[in-house]
């Protein structure tokens, strides 16, 4: 198999005659489309001449980006690989002769049908966290911009890859104790909101959406720590939940101002230092693109401790793959 480096490499050469990449696509829904938050972050942040693209698949499909054509390239994520919208996705992109990387967990599932290059990824127990989607994902990025623009950074990247796992390990052994007592004191409220920033928010918003809303049935929004200060921080008090994320790297300036306020009016916050957490020992230039990995894998652990204090198994489900929708 083809590795990231490499396929970026073939469609390059494809593509040189017509100008090489000017767009990349990144389409998935949920929690796969919230795993390609920091490819997106980082295209935007370290890009000049590329477009990037984040898009739920059925805004995809409902609302084709003019710019989509032979300059582009099309990435999709489904985890069972049949999430009809995001195989219709895939679809339109194979039609349109445009190059479909596809990142999904079953091999031979009815997306890969449309796809010119197919991903594998670790998921699960013990996976290798340098294995995951949202780094595929990430290097898929990393690859198009240093073959294209280069990437001054490409080596402490690959060193930040490289570290990932063992980081993530420790930050889960460490927040052990922490999740069951947050899983104590929080089993029975009925909104936990999520704060984050940068190339994290990703983790934010997955938690808020897949596992709080999904998968605990527990109101939850996801609030960006800039955007905190513009609406929601009048809904702030000293009962409501609040889990932030302090970040690693470039926003980390908003977290703190977000905690600040907090710390002032509120009282049941749950801070996840990424720095306290480990991640600091990956360069500072490429460490905002590693918060999620770190958020994503760290939740985990509360989520296991929650689900089990609210005996609200993390599988159940009401309507979704059971009713028609
Ligand atoms: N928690 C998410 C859901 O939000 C989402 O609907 C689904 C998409 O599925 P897939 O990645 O298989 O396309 O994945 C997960 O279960």
């Amino acid at each position: 198999m083809e590795s990231i480096k490499e396929i970026i490499n073939k469609i390059l050469e494809e593509k040189k005659e017509a100008g090489g990449i000017k767009q990349v696509f990144y389409v998935a829904c949920g929690g796969s489309l919230g795993a390609f938050y920091p490819a997106k972050i980082f295209l935007e942040t370290e890009a000049v001449g590329i477009k990037t693209g984040w898009y739920n698949s059925n805004e995809f499909i409902h609302n084709l980006p003019k710019s989509m054509g032979e300059n582009s390239v099309l990435i999709v994520a489904s985890h069972k690989g049949n999430t009809p919208e995001t195989v219709e996705a895939a679809r339109i992109g194979k039609e349109r002769g445009i190059p479909v990387i596809v990142l999904t967990w079953i091999p031979d599932s009815p997306i890969t049908q449309y796809a010119d290059y197919v991903i594998p990824y670790t998921f699960g127990d013990n996976k290798d966290i340098a294995g995951e989607k949202t780094i595929k994902g990430l290097l898929l990025a990393v690859e198009i911009l240093n073959q294209t623009e280069g990437y001054p950074n490409y080596e402490k990247f690959m060193d930040g890859v490289s570290k990932i796992n063992q980081i993530v390990r420790n930050a889960c052994r460490l927040v052990q104790r922490r999740a069951r007592e947050f899983a104590r004191n929080y089993k029975d409220d009925k909104v936990i909101y999520t704060i984050g920033s940068g190339a994290g928010f990703g983790a934010a918003y997955m938690e808020c959406i897949c596992i709080f809303m999904e998968m605990q049935w527990i109101n939850s929004n996801a609030i960006h720590s800039g955007e905190y200060f513009h609406g929601p921080f009048e809904i702030t008090d000293k009962e409501l939940p609040f889990i932030l994320q302090l970040s690693e790297g470039k926003t980390r300036a908003l977290d703190e101002r977000a905690l600040n306020f907090l710390e002032r009016y509120a009282r049941r916050i749950e801070v996840l230092d990424a720095k306290e957490l480990g991640l600091s020992t990956i360069d500072a230039s490429v460490v905002d693109y590693f918060n999620h990995s770190l958020y994503n894998n760290v939740y985990v652990v509360y989520n296991q401790a929650l689900a089990e204090a609210r005996q609200h198994p993390l599988s159940t489900r009401r309507y979704m793959w059971k009713v028609n929708y």
